[in-house]
């Protein structure tokens, strides 16, 4: 077992939010300074799985469970090979992490990374205000780089928006390489990298799908090269709107008629494809206890959320699109979301959660078994 001294570390550090709100606590993780767009998470497990998942990429995470770093960190729950958040913010670091799978403290983790975080601040007060003000920019400074108050402001006022940013390319693979299927292999699946997660590919493995995950920057020809019995348009970081690439490959996929199934930033590609527009939430999902409801059969399922954006659709009439008729399947049931879509006369589905469930609860999980059954269907 390791003690982190780091987490009880003196060396102030201070959190500046752009319209001027500031929190001042202690240095968590790296000391410096960071720059991101500030969200909070209400999951109250799975901070190493939140850490490591690549649509995290540039944004600062709050975390509303006061107590985090309890079980320090494993070299199993991992979502990518590196902590993608650009800071980190927590009420009350755990100075002795107790699990049998834990190797070093989450403080060491963070600082051996580079990550700048932030301890010590009162996170229910800067989660209340970003509920009433929205997601915004944050900047997070510690040691040297504490200025006066004015000029930190001045940097995050200068520092990038989420709204229009193309992120996929900055966290996906470069080169495409293949997760095998589990067992005896059924299907071939080409999966679109646009930040996937590391439980999304084993998902597909454990139902015997051999999985070919392709760069961000694939081309339609690119993924039919692989002979694929499904299309998968995964996860990532950024604005939806900018993905013009995948929406393009993802619309070649529609028109062949292959079966085609899409996570998060894939469920809003589908929408987009499909004609509808999407938009900025105001503080977005982010979670682990989500209520959805899958309006193809009424059942309610508890689920894993990480998004700031959304498909606009009408929720309660079947939409004419350019590959046929499409209704909103899923809808998040605090704030009528749209969080699924279908296609009714083409095998194609996506959902705005997360059944990966890495972490999370394993509700949505049959999702992956409706992906299996359009690939049998279209065999048969
Ligand atoms: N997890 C995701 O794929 C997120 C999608 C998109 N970047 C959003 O914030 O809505």
């Amino acid at each position: 077992m390791t003690t982190s001294t780091r987490g009880a570390a003196k060396t102030p550090a201070v959190l500046v939010l752009e319209d001027g709100r500031i929190f001042r606590g202690r240095a968590y993780g790296a000391v410096g300074e960071t720059f991101g767009e500030a969200v909070f998470s209400t999951g109250m497990t799975g901070y190493q799985e939140t850490l490591t998942d690549p649509s995290y990429h540039r944004q600062v995470v709050v975390m509303t469970a006061p107590h985090v770093g309890n079980t320090g960190v494993n070299d199993e729950d991992m979502e990518s090979k590196r902590i993608w958040v650009s800071g980190y913010v927590v009420r009350d670091p755990a100075r002795v992490p107790s699990s049998w799978r834990s190797r070093r403290t989450l403080d060491a983790e963070l600082d051996a990374q580079g990550v700048v975080g932030i301890s010590g601040i009162d996170t229910r007060a800067l989660t209340r205000h970003l509920r009433e003000r929205g997601a915004m920019r944050v900047g997070i400074f510690s040691g040297g780089a504490v200025q006066d108050d004015a000029a930190l402001l001045a940097r995050v006022q200068e520092a990038p928006q989420m709204k229009g940013a193309n992120l996929s390319a900055e966290v996906a693979t470069t080169e495409p390489y293949v997760v095998p299927a589990i067992g005896e292999k059924k299907f071939t699946v080409a999966a679109v990298d646009l930040g996937i997660k590391g439980m999304t590919p084993h998902r597909m493995a454990e139902r015997g799908i051999e999985v070919h995950v392709l760069p961000a920057t694939a081309t339609v020809e690119d993924v039919y090269a692989v002979n694929p019995d499904g299309v998968f348009f995964s996860n990532g970081p950024g604005d939806p709107a900018t993905a013009d690439h995948p929406v393009s490959v993802m619309r070649g996929v529609l028109e062949r008629g292959t079966p085609l199934f899409g996570i998060c930033f894939g469920n809003q590609i589908l929408g987009r494809a499909l004609g509808f527009g999407t938009f900025k939430l105001k503080y977005g999902h982010r979670g682990i206890n989500q209520p959805v409801q899958d309006r193809t059969t009424g059942k309610v399922e508890v689920t894993a959320h990480n998004h700031g954006f959304a498909v606009d659709a009408p929720l309660d009439q079947v939409s004419e699109t350019p590959f046929g008729r499409a209704e909103v399947s899923h809808v998040c049931l605090n704030d009528n979301v749209v969080e699924g879509l279908q296609l009714l006369d083409r095998p194609a589905f996506s959902v705005q959660y997360h059944p990966e469930a890495a972490a999370g609860p394993h509700d949505a999980a049959y999702l992956f078994d409706r992906f299996v059954s359009l690939m049998e269907g279209q065999r048969a």
